[in-house]
């Protein structure tokens, strides 16, 4: 549904929101931030159609800052989206004319999200400092986009010069994976220390400068930024040991090649992130980026520059030359003369270091942090105590937490565990439990999750019983529908005003061996639903049959999500889920919390 509102004010806006929330119903839930994308009327519509991508798993309130016409009277147009025409999102079309153009920041703030986090985004040229520009001051994450801009190294200067904690950059999100092979190509035998490092590429391509910088702080050896006169984007990157060089070089869209000595040249799929995915990858982090800050004001500094052809550089050795003439392991006379000329700094970390690092940041910001323990008893321990420490946390904050347990094997170890926690008497009474799914048995039956953490303690934690929210019980298929309607309507009697359920602080889901979470099963329709919170399931590939289920918006609203997994036999699928994003065959692969998205793992679960 599309409702145009020219010359209007925000009292108006803010009044067909709601009206309009109320006519489509069901699409309202859940939105877990505000995304303010300040654009150009010429770049508006494609920037709008990258949010409403991205925003997909994260439903937001998208508030578009349009400057229109900055000559003639002020004057405000808005065009509210919602429903099919908005994805899981709303959106709300903000042209500026006039003076307005000028005071973005007055207008969009009434019509903020209450309690969410607002991430602002320039898709285009933005504010010479955008952490105390109007508009980037009123948000917690701001994004640029230096390659979309005239002068991306301008852009750079700029932004290391004004870097304040929640600024990022899409630059930097387009190279994540660049950076995952680098490090991983360094954890492999003989781990020798990087000596010095080329990377080329064409003029003023923020990305690989940002990866030079990235690689000269991290590895702090002399880097080295090439200019490319052949080649778009990022051409090659070359890291020097005493053993030979690494190369990664691009062969062709999609596809590059690593060549390390010793080892055949291998081919790696290496395409670049379209921008909702890089969008998508930065609305999943909301704390600062202390590497790419690390990488932008204290690594990029030290890279040296230089201009020089492709071909030349490849002839004189700085950089690899390409795929089909990548030389064999054999050939040492492979690196710099320039280079080699530089005796590497005593200080150089090991390359394990740098794999460490790297992982331990790809984990967070694609399939989440690992946390492991060795058995299940210590796992439901270790979870027990996160829980206390969220849940105190959220109660000084906020008054009152939401923690949604899980059913299955890890469910009543955990609750079990939580009696040992140490949370004061206080703050549980201010605790309100839910629960991911549950199996549509009679109240009471031994099968149902909530049953089942009674028997394992629960009633033995001092929070009051009308705070315990077990999902409807019943029998029958006919009874599913009221069922999954009435839970769906608890949850919303503890929702904050404007959503559909409660801003859950830590959401537990155990996976089972086939994927599967909460009870949203592998290849069934139920985990791609987006316009409600609780589902129905008919039929469950593991019994009982009848189930109900949050959907993954109501999940992925929540602050916390926490994977808690024990066994063997779940290993594989922990693997496929951690390594997918979004697969309809793996469920474990779509939730995401908006804070942080953990692992738990026992020591069987986690594999190799
Ligand atoms: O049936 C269910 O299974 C999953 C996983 O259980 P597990 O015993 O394999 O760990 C569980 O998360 C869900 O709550 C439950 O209803």
């Amino acid at each position: 549904m599309i409702v145009d509102l020219p010359s209007t004010t925000t009292t108006e806006i803010s009044k067909r929101l709601v009206a309009l929330r109320h006519a489509v119903g069901a699409m309202a839930m859940g939105r877990v931030l505000t995304l303010l994308l300040i654009t150009d009327e010429d770049e508006a519509d494609a920037a709008l159609e990258v949010a409403n991508d991205a925003t997909r798993q994260h439903p937001a309130r998208i508030l578009a800052v349009v400057r229109a016409n900055r000559r003639g009277a002020s004057r405000l147009d808005a065009q509210i989206r919602v429903g099919g025409d908005a994805g899981a999102s709303e959106i709300v079309i903000l042209r500026l004319f006039g003076e307005m153009a000028d005071h973005g920041a007055s207008v969009v703030t009434p019509l903020l999200l209450p309690d969410s986090p607002i991430v602002a985004w320039w898709p285009g040229e933005p504010p010479t400092d955008v952490a105390t520009s109007a508009l980037g001051a009123i948000a917690r994450r701001r994004i640029t986009d230096a390659g979309a801009c005239a002068k991306p190294s301008t852009q750079l200067k700029r932004r290391a010069k004004t870097y304040a904690e929640g600024d990022t950059d899409l630059s930097w999100t387009r190279i994540t994976r660049w950076r995952g092979l680098l490090a991983a190509a360094l954890d492999e035998a003989p781990f020798a220390a990087v000596q010095s490092a080329v990377v080329v590429a064409e003029a003023g391509e923020p990305s690989a400068d940002l990866i030079a910088g990235w690689l000269a702080h991290a590895l702090d050896v002399p880097v080295q930024r090439v200019n490319s006169a052949a080649g778009s984007g990022i051409v090659s990157i070359r890291m020097d040991r005493e053993d030979g060089p690494i190369d990664l070089v691009r062969a062709r869209e999609g596809l590059s090649t690593l060549s390390q000595p010793g080892r055949p040249v291998r081919e790696v799929p290496l395409s670049i992130p379209s921008p909702a995915e890089c969008l998508a990858a930065e609305l999943r982090r909301l704390d600062a980026d202390e590497i790419y800050a690390a990488a932008l004001t204290e690594g990029l500094p030290q890279v040296t520059r230089r201009s020089k052809g492709a071909a030349n550089a490849a002839r004189a050795g700085d950089i690899a030359p390409g795929p089909a003439d990548v030389p064999s392991s054999s050939t040492p006379s492979m690196s710099s003369r320039s280079l080699k000329r530089r005796s590497p700094k005593e200080s150089a970390p090991p390359a394990k270091q740098l794999q460490q690092r790297v992982e331990e940041e790809l984990a967070e910001v694609s399939a989440g942090e690992v946390r492991t323990a060795a058995d299940p008893d210590a796992l439901a321990a270790d979870v027990a105590a996160a829980i206390a420490s969220a849940l105190k946390d959220a109660v000084a904050l906020r008054g009152t937490a939401h923690l949604v347990l899980t059913g299955g094997s890890m469910g009543a170890r955990t609750v079990t565990a939580l009696a040992s926690a140490h949370l004061p008497k206080a703050t549980w009474s201010k605790v309100h439990i839910w629960w991911g799914d549950e199996r549509f048995v009679p109240q009471g039956h031994q099968d149902r999750n909530d049953q089942q953490a009674r028997d394992a303690g629960l009633e033995r934690l001092p929070v009051p019983s009308a705070n315990i929210h077990p999902a409807p019980a019943g029998s029958s298929e006919d009874e599913l529908p009221a069922a999954v309607a009435e839970w769906a309507s608890e949850l919303a009697a503890h929702a904050i005003e404007g959503e559909h359920a409660p801003r859950f602080d830590v959401v537990l889901l155990g996976v089972g061996p086939d994927a599967h979470v909460a009870s949203l099963f592998p290849d069934r329709s139920e985990v791609t639903v987006t316009d409600r919170t609780t589902v129905l399931v008919t039929a469950s590939p593991k019994p009982p049959p009848l189930r109900l289920s949050l959907t993954v918006p109501a999940i992925n609203a929540a602050e916390r999500v926490w994977l808690v997994v024990a066994g063997a036999d779940k290993a594989e699928a922990v693997a496929a889920a951690r390594d997918a994003r979004d697969d309809p065959h793996l469920p474990a692969s779509w939730v995401r919390g908006t804070r942080e998205t953990v692992w738990w793992l026992d020591e069987a679960a986690a594999g190799d």
